[in-house]
């Protein structure tokens, strides 16, 4: 249903404002990529080390998420649509309140991240693609759901019976099979500071 009499207000105190006081422009990192590809080890890692320098940061996971605001929602193409969807808008509000947030999303769907990224002012939204072949991320399999999925116990499954379509233009590429969660770290960083997040 679409809302009408809705008005926006705008705040006194601005995102400008919030990113003077914290010393640092907010941005998202979008990470998206196979189930085990590593994206929730390297969105928390990035973040442990944006903590450790004094930047105010958020991680938005996806396991968690669905425990909580999306839990009404499964795996279907247009489930996931929504999921990341409502993740959009609320990494939005995360990056107005002054805030680095990562994401961990599979968002296996190009038009559902371009739509995210249309919320945002141009520099705002860094797609990083966790970039692993399937058999590696089956190999790590850490919660064993490929396995699962093999044996016909999850349906859709991506990568198994649902489609991953890579980015073709990310911000940021990180082969998490070629290198060290360590050296995407720094990757990452390095990243923003070319960019003079920090
Ligand atoms: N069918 C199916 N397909 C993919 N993933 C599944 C599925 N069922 C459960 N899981 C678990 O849910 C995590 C993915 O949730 P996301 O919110 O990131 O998915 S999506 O962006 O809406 O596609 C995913 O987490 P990660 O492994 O961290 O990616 C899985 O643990
Ligand atoms: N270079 C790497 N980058 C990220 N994860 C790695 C790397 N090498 C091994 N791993 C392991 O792969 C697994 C990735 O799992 P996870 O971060 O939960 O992936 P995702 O969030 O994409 O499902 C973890 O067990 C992690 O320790």
């Amino acid at each position: 249903m679409t809302q009408t009499n809705i008005t926006w207000h705008e705040t006194t105190i601005t995102k400008h404002d919030r990113c003077v006081q914290n010393g640092h422009r907010s941005c998202v990192l979008w990470f998206t990529g196979l189930s085990g590809s590593g994206k929730s080890t390297i969105a928390n890692a990035v973040s442990n080390e944006l903590y450790r320098q004094g930047i105010s940061e958020y991680v938005l996971d996806g396991d968690n998420i669905r425990h909580g605001l999306n839990k009404d929602l499964g795996f279907s193409e247009h489930d996931r649509t929504e999921n990341i969807r409502r993740i959009g808008e609320v990494a939005k509000l995360f990056v107005d309140s002054g805030k680095v947030v990562t994401t961990a999303f599979i968002s296996p769907f190009h038009s559902d991240r371009e739509q995210v990224r249309s919320l945002f002012a141009k520099g705002e939204f860094i797609e990083v693609f966790v970039d692993c072949p399937i058999e590696e991320c089956e190999r790590r399999d850490p919660k064993q759901l490929y396995a699962k999925a093999r044996r016909g116990e999850i349906r859709d499954f991506t990568g198994i019976d649902s489609p991953y379509e890579a980015p073709e233009h990310p911000e940021i590429t990180v082969r998490s099979d070629l290198i060290s969660i360590e050296e995407a770290v720094v990757k990452v960083l390095d990243y923003l500071r070319e960019k003079n997040i920090f």
